[in-house]
């Protein structure tokens, strides 16, 4: 991939000390900046190769050059419960309105079973590499989501452990491949909405192209790719268990770059039958971007993913019955 060598107004935490056993105070005394200013910031020293990102990202742009027929073989219709698979451009409402973008959803990849959005993925037979490279991506980055978890456990007070344990021995991966076409100068639409994520937290590969944006307190900012980092963003769920300490900010895409934009989105959340409950301390207080109270929600994660997953696609909400 190429890179802009944009510069960010968002921190880059080198995470290598919480891989490598070295002293983890400094890296988890900025992630709790990060997460308490925006909720946002990007990881270096991850460890992830850079060969596996490229070989992702070069399976992922032949898979979206196919006719849509082709790609349509492994459309999310035919994904069922495990809402895995293919949708189309205008095909998810991010924000109640279709965005311009297409796209395949994945997750952890597990036998057929009747736990919603869990399940075996779907995979093209055209480009069969994209069947490895999803796979050890998503291998390598729930390594690299652990080790921020961790951090963000030190940086609240907590054993290292604490979130490993509680949350995610077991934990909801969901992983998505954007494919953004070139939006027209004039438009008013979005490629993704403004949204928060719904989990802990979601590492974000994005290709050259820009376009991603966060509402930060001093107004919209822009989350330029930096070469060999993931932008990090913390989700509903750490926010909810922080009291709103930790906060979960709205974002939205919009492509002006003339290119095709790719990006890639994994998100590492709570077991499915975890509650979430605030931890024991949260000072709490702060009023959301959308008025919703996460903290009057207090069903299992499993609840609270369904329900949203049911209005950004509600032509599948059937799927999930
Ligand atoms: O494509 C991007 O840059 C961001 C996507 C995103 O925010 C999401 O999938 O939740
Ligand atoms: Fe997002």
């Amino acid at each position: 991939m190429r890179n802009n060598g944009a510069v960010s107004e968002l921190p880059v935490i080198d995470i290598t000390p919480l891989r490598t056993g070295g002293d983890p105070r400094a890296v988890a005394d900025r992630i709790g900046a990060a997460c308490r200013d925006n909720g946002f910031f990007y990881v270096s020293g991850h460890g992830v190769p850079a060969d596996l990102v490229a070989g992702l990202d070069a399976a992922s742009r032949r898979f979206f050059a196919l006719p849509d027929e082709l790609k349509n073989e492994i459309s999310m219709d035919r994904g069922g419960r495990a809402w895995r698979g293919f949708f189309p451009v205008g095909g998810e409402l991010t924000s109640g309105r279709p965005d311009l973008k297409e796209g395949v959803y994945f997750g952890a990849e597990e036998p057929p079973g009747d736990l919603p959005l869990h399940g075996p993925n779907l995979f093209p037979e055209q480009v069969p590499e994209l069947r490895e490279a999803v796979l050890a991506y998503l291998t390598a980055m729930t390594g690299v989501a652990q080790t921020v978890m961790s951090g963000i456990a030190l940086s609240l007070g907590l054993e290292a452990g604490y979130f490993r344990e509680g949350y995610t021995a077991d934990p909801t991966i969901l992983f998505r491949i954007f494919h953004y076409p070139p939006a027209p100068p004039d438009t008013d639409s979005w490629g993704v909405g403004e949204h928060t994520d719904y989990g802990l937290l979601t590492l974000l590969l994005q290709d050259d192209n820009g376009g991603l944006q966060v509402h930060t307190s001093r107004g919209w900012i822009d989350a330029p790719p930096v070469p060999g980092t993931f932008v990090c963003n913390i989700g509903d769920m750490l926010d909810k268990l922080t009291g709103g300490l930790y906060r979960s900010t709205p974002h939205r895409v919009r492509n002006l770059s003339g290119n095709e934009r790719l990006s890639f989105p994994f998100f590492f959340d709570p077991g499915w039958d975890s509650e979430v409950p605030p931890l024991p301390y949260s000072p709490g207080g702060r009023a959301r971007w959308d008025g919703q109270d996460l903290r009057a929600f207090s069903g299992t994660y499993g609840d609270y993913l369904l329900a949203k997953v049911s209005k950004v696609f509600p032509h599948l909400a059937g799927n999930l019955g």
